[in-house]
């Protein structure tokens, strides 16, 4: 599927941070090619939740994992491309897959290798991933809070050292200050300005996550704040912190290594401030003790709520969430629903939501994109999905939602094609009642059919007279 027509651009005034481009992406398995992706085109815009639907196999997972860069070995970059903020990380991969005369897992995992060390900075950075069961994705070895403040130490190391000296710059007189400029104008300009005047921006989280606590009277956060400052700190680790704090990178610690290893503790133990702060903002009771668990220790809720803490701790562009309710019971999906709106609200972050339950994502998306057989075939604003779905799969998608009236559930006949063989033309014309001589022969293009609203359906593409 191509789309080039400059009418029919799926982009908006809002600038997208993802665009996936007639993106194609085969598994090679021994039992053949599944033709996975078959020329994906999406974008994700700035600060817009995005969700993604489909039954199960059309692709979703294996788009949301391309964009992080998360590609098996066995998986050929065919054609298209992905751009992250402009940049095309997995062309390698497909200049590799288009030059080889054979497809070879282990050529494209040396190819691979250099993707993954490009990507890694940009990974829990500007783009981060929530998958479905939290298991997976934590150590169960390591306290909850040693994983979060593992990705600040990482990615983000200057803004520990910054939150680290600021407590050692401040002086009580700027305590003072603070509070004063607080307690006349809130949380606003002149506190941000006054904290860079005096070179400790680092206290600026600290101060306002205690300024915005609704548990606890004024004259108890001002006893709080007061304390965030004069705290002694050793002239070796300070001077070390300094560097971080400048560079927002860590030194190369292998000839000193005793120096780095107290570095190192002083940076995760503000990690863990940070955690607990941040934990506090996503309205988890007992933050401060949390840190301190184990997985294990934790309840299902609990432990999605703390992946989503660590793929939201970096403030990053686009969040990917795969399925992040469907291992959840039914309250508690509704409460990390519930999160991820707020979430929504408070960061400019985007999101691109996957879920092959339309319901969940009424709840949350601004647009919807549907896909079938490894290809988005109508995207829109949720709206007009949900009102006048178009495409035909869609119309039978919102069908099969259950409802409260309805005295039976109408399925989707039919099955998706086999995609070690998919057939000519459109995908879904097998089980189309609507289908027509064309659409065994060609393949329908995305086309516009009204504002901020695609569809790839030759329905809607004959000649008006
Ligand atoms: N590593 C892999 N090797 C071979 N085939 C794979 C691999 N990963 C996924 N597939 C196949 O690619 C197709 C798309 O899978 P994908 O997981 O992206 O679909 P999905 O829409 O997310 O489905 P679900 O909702 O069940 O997770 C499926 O046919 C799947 O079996």
């Amino acid at each position: 599927m191509s789309f080039s027509m400059e009418s029919n651009s799926l982009s908006s005034n809002l600038a997208p941070i993802v665009k996936v481009e007639n993106f194609h992406l085969h598994y090679y398995t021994r039992r053949g090619v599944y033709k996975a992706l078959n020329g994906v085109n999406l974008e994700i815009r700035k600060g817009e939740v995005l969700g993604v639907a489909g039954e199960s196999g059309c692709g979703k997972s294996t788009l949301g994992r391309a964009i992080m860069g998360l590609i098996p070995r066995n998986a050929a970059v065919v054609d298209g491309r992905i751009l992250v903020d402009g940049k095309d990380y997995l062309k390698p991969l497909n200049e590799y897959y288009k030059k080889a005369k054979k497809f070879k897992p282990a050529k494209n995992a040396d190819v691979l290798k250099k993707v993954n060390e490009e990507m890694s900075n940009v990974r829990g950075q500007k783009l981060s991933m929530v998958f479905q069961e939290p298991m997976t994705t934590l150590n169960p070895l390591l306290q909850v809070g040693y994983q979060i403040a593992e990705v600040l130490y990482y990615h983000n190391p200057g803004l520990l050292a910054s939150r680290r000296l600021s407590r050692h710059r401040a002086t009580k007189e700027d305590m003072k200050n603070i509070i004063k400029i607080l307690k006349e104008n809130g949380i606003n300009e002149a506190f941000k300005d006054y904290l860079k005047n005096r070179n400790i921006l680092g206290l600026e989280d600290q101060v306002a996550s205690i300024w915005r606590r609704k548990d606890l009277h004024d004259l108890k956060k001002e006893q709080i704040i007061e304390k965030l400052c004069c705290e002694p700190i050793n002239s070796f680790t300070k001077k070390y912190l300094e560097v971080i704090e400048k560079e927002n990178k860590l030194p190369n610690f292998s000839r000193i290594p005793i120096i780095g290893r107290m570095v190192k503790r002083e940076l995760f133990k503000e990690g863990y401030k940070k955690a607990s702060e941040f934990l506090g903002l996503l309205g988890i009771p007992n933050a401060d003790k949390m840190v301190y668990m184990y997985p294990h220790e934790l309840s299902g809720g609990q432990r999605q709520r703390i992946v989503i803490a660590t793929a939201m701790i970096n403030n990053p562009e686009l969040v990917i969430l795969d399925e992040p309710t469907s291992a959840l019971d039914v309250t508690i999906q509704a409460q990390i629903l519930e999160l991820i709106k707020e979430l929504k609200e408070s960061t400019n972050s985007s999101y691109m939501f996957i879920s092959h339950d339309l319901s969940v994502l009424a709840e949350v998306s601004d647009r919807i994109a549907i896909m079938y057989a490894g290809q988005v075939v109508e995207v829109g604003r949720k709206e007009y999905i949900f009102d006048q779905p178009k495409h035909p799969y869609t119309q039978m998608l919102m069908e099969a939602i259950p409802t409260i009236e309805a005295h039976e559930l109408k399925g989707i006949k039919g099955e998706v094609p086999d995609m070690r063989n998919p057939p000519k033309g459109c995908m879904f014309r097998d089980r189309c009642p609507y289908a027509m001589p064309i659409c065994a022969e060609k393949r329908p293009d995305l086309r516009k059919v009204g504002e901020d609203h695609f569809v790839a359906c030759f329905l809607y593409e004959v000649e008006k007279p």
